[in-house]
């Protein structure tokens, strides 16, 4: 038995005009771990759906090993099928039923109890409003209907492309909550996305890819490491930066206020500040972000399309 949900090996795909080859996913080893939220993040035209794709018999590989849950895929996949949800493109729903009664007639067109559609609606924050109709929705609470419905079949596995595209923050902000929970309730969740800040608030692993490849892999923390910054909140920021100066400490003022001073150790912080009469009132570590640890990753490579086109 494997732990692994989803796994790819020497993953290819080429998508081949009269004119030229395009090669959208190259040598891509996947490694999802069973439950959580796993980013699978990348700049738009990375190959984020074309991989999506492919896992799902939706594409062709053109090359490569795919398995879900330990099985090969597409071979397999009627095996597997029931224990995945996918969100990849938006599903159709009747405009004037309501959203609840969507998910009744889905409910009913794939066979399961009608009971799981009230489970549905409250995972997916709907109630309240899931007796409105379908036109009336919000494009978030559409994006949170199209979860609702993949939930219907209680996946293991569920697969998201993108499930912020189009959305404000508001709308980003309820998605984002929706899909917190349903990692904390044992559901693996693959939520692919190009923004990589903001899945950084759910995800607890990630794999990067660019121009097809993959860049780095592992959990957030693996990916980030350790903080080697900290911002520290003092009454007098000028004395605090010239004792931390004399002390050989590099510091500059903090957007947010206070000093950031650059060391992993904290310890040679607050004993300079006091070694000076200053005392602090916070020391929070601060750790780049996902997109900050992209951008050092590929160092301003282009990473969309452009790179990938070889003329025949
Ligand atoms: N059917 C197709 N025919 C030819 N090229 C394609 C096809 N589908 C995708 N591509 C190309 O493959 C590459 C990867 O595209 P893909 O949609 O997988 O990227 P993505 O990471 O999902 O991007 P986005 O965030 O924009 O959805 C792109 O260069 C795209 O133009």
């Amino acid at each position: 038995m494997t732990d692994l949900v989803i796994e790819t090996s020497g993953l290819r795909k080429e998508f081949i005009s009269r004119r030229s080859k395009r090669v959208a996913v190259q040598s891509l080893d996947l490694a999802v771990p069973a439950g959580g939220v796993h980013g699978f993040l990348g700049p738009n035209g990375s190959g984020k759906t074309t991989t999506i794709r492919m896992l799902l018999g939706l594409a062709r590989a053109t090359r490569g090993e795919m398995r879900l849950f330990g099985q090969p895929v597409p071979q397999q996949l009627p095996d597997v099928i029931g224990r995945v949800g996918a969100v990849v493109e938006s599903p159709k729903f009747s405009p004037n039923f309501s959203g609840r009664q969507n998910l009744q007639l889905l409910a009913r067109s794939i066979g399961v109890p009608d009971s799981r559609v009230s489970t549905a609606v409250e995972t997916v924050g709907l109630t309240g409003r899931d007796r409105d109709r379908y036109k009336s929705y919000s494009l978030g609470m559409k994006q949170r209907l199209a979860i609702a419905a993949t939930l219907l079949k209680e996946p293991s596995l569920l697969i998201l492309d993108e499930p912020t595209n189009g959305l404000d923050p508001a709308g980003i902000r309820e998605i984002r909550d929706t899909i917190r929970t349903l990692g904390e309730s044992g559901v693996t969740v693959l939520l692919s996305s190009h923004i990589l800040a903001e899945v950084q608030q759910v995800c607890t692993s990630a794999t990067i890819i660019g121009n097809g490849r993959l860049l780095a892999s592992g959990t957030v923390d693996e990916l980030l490491g350790d903080g080697t910054s900290y911002r520290v909140a003092v009454p007098d920021a000028e004395a605090a930066a010239s004792a931390l100066t004399a002390a050989g400490l590099v510091s500059a003022s903090d957007p947010a206020g206070g000093l950031r001073v650059e060391t992993d150790d904290p310890a040679a912080i607050t004993r300079t500040l006091a070694g000076a009469g200053i005392w602090l009132s916070e020391l929070t570590p601060l750790r780049p972000d996902l997109e900050t640890f992209f951008l050092q990753l590929t160092a301003g490579d282009n990473l969309g399309t452009s790179g990938q086109e070889e003329v025949r």
